[in-house]
């Protein structure tokens, strides 16, 4: 339970954050149940009230410490945060720490690292399980052994084999809890007895593959200790299950459990948050299950909507929101038709705030357009009357349903003068010179793992930025000295003969006998020995060259060439000095070191300033200009990524507390007996929070060492498919539907709204129920609703088809007929539907 007396008290004072929220806001963010449930539509305010139920409890003296606050993605904890920052200041929210799932379950398995069976774990990126799954294929043996035939491919509409593999692994994990020690066949067997039917149905053959392929795709990861993001859930739920220790330690840490966007949680989330909840402590879930838009990996609205009031039944309290704030009316009718399969009536309505017209342009446009170059000539016309009505470009959006769809619009609007920005996933992780740098971080925090890694990204053919420190070694040679060093390692641990595998243990092979942990002694004279090399006018990479010269080459590295064999001595080099200076540095010092004494940074620099002093003296080629560009780019992405290792401990959530620590105070201090510590308003002030905390928290923020360039590295790999790319906002922001959830922008435009785009049936979910159908509703709903003002929905009548030859009609989204027929009875004012198609329909 609450501390009732406190919560009253906090109640009581005209606080700023009574002042933010209305009455069905503040009954939730107030509640003084222990577990609470927060069910509401779209723009009512739910992240507002997870805000100010944070900020009350904090007010109420519990430690921001204490608090777990789970968001889904990282932008959504960054928003949050954000808002934190207005309701609590600076210094309070500097000590709150929102994680998503993944982060919190990767911090969580390191620290508990001795309690797991897998100590030396590393977080393995989308690449590197697609890595595993194609080398696996590339053995013969196992092809031969699931009955392919020569140059079968599993999926024969032309669909790459590795993802398919990849997405029937990833349904495995996502639709199963105690996955551990179970074969492919007993889970694909749990999920079709839980009606999840795999492609090929009953066809055993498909079932068979895919099962076989699970099995030696789990030992393979478990052999090299690498844990894919499905694997992280399970293994830290494990983590909790199996040792009360842990979860004693992991209780006393967090008193307050807080979940936004619950209704995306799947069947391991949920199990994870229950874990993490002890009797004592309180458990906040708020969401939405209409806005479910994560089905197909095994989220599941039910376990909010039901399963939370069963598991916590007589404490359990439910609270709804019941005003939009965001959206104007006619924009809310329409999404609560498409919600309520076409019924008028809702159960959310807009606010009053929210109905005044800000311009005179209708509030919402359905528009079926001709075909598809003239849907994308009326979205670049709808954007400029927006804008010319005065919306500025960054408070619009168009929105898809498929990354595919939109380049048409994309090159309209370009060619009409609309700045655009297309969101892309992953766009900055994935830049050459960023994968280069998090190559050689990952050469330092996982050397004997980094094969892989050095093969694709520091040897790789043609790459467009040069690594000096490995000139000399290409992608042939590499694989060479793979074979040998194995070779002469009387390496046999390796089933297959693929170079991606082999060149995973490379990387240990690699070092001979290297001290990974050089004693402080050994690391000072590393450290000496490259300054004064360097002072003496070494470049950076020469002055590696002899770092390691005392300890023994590796095996095999007698057969290689001279110029091989000193690529060799300045990787081994590299990781001497990087894990000397890791010991006394910080994360971003280290980085910096990285990338100077492999020659990355020097050799951008130097080709930049050529490029400047080129373009001092003389007008530059169009060639000559893009490169200057691509070269300031690649410049402004590594001082991001420093930026970001600066900032390594302001994101990294450290639940360090050992086992056993006390539990953290809470910090009542200065917050409830009013002593200064509260500003006129009755917000606990930062100054004195901030100092009332650090002595009460046995929590650990080291500065230096190599943990942190492991939460560096883990927070670059943990990249979300959500987490996309927003550093425009002066552009209208370009995509998908997926990502636009908990987003809002004045005016948005939603393409393709014809029926097999929008619901887009994959073939694998043909006969997978109406489950589907509803996740695509979903979607349509979360869509509309990200639009405050302005909404154009719009769809080609007709479409070229390159089957058939000819433009073929297409027929609106399903979703949508009950609004046109609502529109054609007039029942929607403010709705109005334009017809630029005349294809006779049957
Ligand atoms: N009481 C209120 N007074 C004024 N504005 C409010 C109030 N509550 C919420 N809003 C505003 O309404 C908008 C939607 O709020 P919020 O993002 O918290 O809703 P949500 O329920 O989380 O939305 P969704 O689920 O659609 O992402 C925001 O711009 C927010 O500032």
């Amino acid at each position: 339970m609450l501390r009732r007396g406190t919560v009253a008290a906090a109640t009581q004072r005209p606080d700023i954050t009574q002042r933010l929220l209305n009455g069905e806001q503040q009954l939730a963010a107030f509640s003084p149940e222990q577990h609470v449930k927060v069910i509401a539509g779209p723009g009512s305010g739910k992240t507002r009230v997870v805000a100010a139920r944070v900020a009350h409890l904090i007010a109420s003296g519990h430690a921001p410490e204490s608090l777990l606050v789970i968001t889904f993605t990282r932008k959504a904890a960054g928003e949050l945060l954000q808002r934190l920052q207005e309701l609590l200041g600076g210094a309070i929210t500097a000590r709150l720490r929102p994680s998503t799932f993944h982060s919190l379950c990767t911090n969580l398995l390191r620290h508990y690292r001795q309690h797991t069976h897998l100590p030396n774990f590393q977080v393995a990126s989308e690449e590197d399980a697609a890595a595993m799954v194609k080398s696996i294929l590339e053995n013969a043996e196992f092809r031969k052994e699931l009955g392919y035939f020569a140059g079968e491919q599993q999926d024969r509409k032309g669909k790459d084999e590795v993802t398919y593999y990849r997405k029937h692994i990833s349904n495995i994990k996502n639709f199963c809890v105690n996955i551990e020690r179970r074969s492919g066949a007993e889970l694909i067997a749990q999920m079709a007895a839980a009606g999840r039917r795999l492609p090929g149905g009953d066809n055993s053959n498909i079932t068979r593959r895919i099962a076989a392929m699970y099995d030696e795709y789990v030992a393979r990861m478990a052999q090299q200790q690498l844990l894919d993001f499905d694997d992280l859930l399970h293994h830290c739920l494990a983590l909790l299950l199996n040792n009360t220790e842990v979860r004693a330690a992991v209780h006393r840490r967090w008193r307050h459990v807080l979940v936004d966007e619950s209704q995306d949680t799947n069947l391991c989330q949920f199990e994870l948050v229950q874990a993490l909840t002890s009797p004592s402590s309180s458990l906040f879930m708020v969401g939405d299950p209409d806005q479910g838009i994560y089905g197909f990996r095994g989220a599941k609205s039910a376990l909010l909507a039901e399963s939370f009031s069963q598991l916590y039944g007589p404490t359990a309290a439910t609270r709804s929101l019941s005003e939009n704030y965001r959206s104007r009316e006619p924009i809310v009718q329409v999404a609560e038709l498409v919600r309520r399969h076409g019924r008028l009536s809702s159960s959310i309505a807009a606010s009053g705030r929210s109905r005044q017209p800000v311009v005179r342009l209708d509030t919402v446009v359905l528009m079926e357009a001709r075909n598809e170059y003239d849907e994308a000539d009326q979205v670049a016309l709808q954007l400029r009357r927006w804008h010319e009505a005065g919306y500025v470009w960054g408070e619009m959006a168009v929105l898809f349903r498929a990354k595919r769809l939109v380049n048409e619009v994309y090159k309209k609007a370009i060619a009409a003068g609309v700045p655009c920005h297309l969101w892309s996933r992953e766009e900055f992780f994935e830049a050459p010179e960023v994968s280069v740098a998090l190559a050689l971080l990952r050469c330092l925090v996982d050397p004997l793992r980094a094969g892989d890694s050095i093969r694709k990204r520091l040897v790789k053919k043609g790459s467009p930025v040069k690594v000096p420190l490995m000139s000399g070694l290409g992608p042939d040679s590499f694989d060479a000295l793979a074979t040998a060093v194995e070779a002469a390692a009387g390496s046999s641990s390796s089933s297959s003969s693929s170079s991606s595998s082999s060149s995973s243990s490379l990387g240990g092979c690699l070092l001979g006998d290297l001290p990974l942990e050089p004693s402080s002694e050994q690391a000072i004279a590393t450290l000496h020995q490259y300054s004064a090399a360097t002072a003496a006018g070494a470049d950076s990479t020469e002055a590696l060259q002899g770092l390691a010269a005392a300890w023994q080459p590796p095996a095999g590295a007698k057969k290689l060439t001279k110029k091989q064999a000193a690529a060799v001595d300045r990787l081994r080099g590299l990781v001497l000095l990087g894990r000397a200076a890791a010991a006394v540095s910080r994360p971003e010092e280290v980085l910096e070191l990285l990338l100077g004494a492999s020659g990355v940074r020097p050799e951008l620099q130097a080709a930049l300033e050529a490029l400047q002093a080129k373009a001092a003296k003389q007008r530059l080629s169009s060639k000559d200009s893009e490169d200057l560009k691509k070269l300031r780019k690649r410049k402004g992405n590594l001082d991001t990524l420093l930026k970001l290792a600066r900032n390594t401990r302001a994101y990294t959530e450290s639940p360090v507390l050992g086992l056993d620590a006390a539990e953290p105070a809470a910090n009542a201090a200065g917050l409830e007996s009013g002593d200064g510590g509260e500003s006129d308003a009755g917000v606990p002030n930062s100054s004195s929070s901030s100092s009332s905390s650090s002595s009460s928290l046995p929590l650990l923020q080291p500065t230096t060492g190599l943990p942190l360039l492991q939460q560096l590295y883990d927070y670059c790999v943990l990249q979300g498919e959500d987490d996309e790319d927003e550093r425009d906002a002066q552009k209208v922001q370009l995509m998908t539907m997926h990502a636009s959830k908990g987003k809002e922008f004045a005016c948005v435009a939603l393409l393709r709204l014809h029926d097999d785009a929008m619901p887009a049936i994959h073939k694998d979910d043909a006969g997978a129920g109406s489950d589907v159908l509803d996740q695509e509703r979903n979607l349509l709903y979360v869509a509309i609703t990200r639009a405050k003002e302005h909404c154009l929905m719009i769809w080609p009548g007709a479409a070229f088809s390159r089957e058939a030859w000819r433009e073929e009609p297409l027929e609106v989204s399903r979703f949508l007929k009950p609004v046109l027929s609502a529109v054609s009875r007039r029942q929607l004012p403010g709705v109005q539907q334009q017809r630029r198609c005349f294809i006779e329909r049957e």
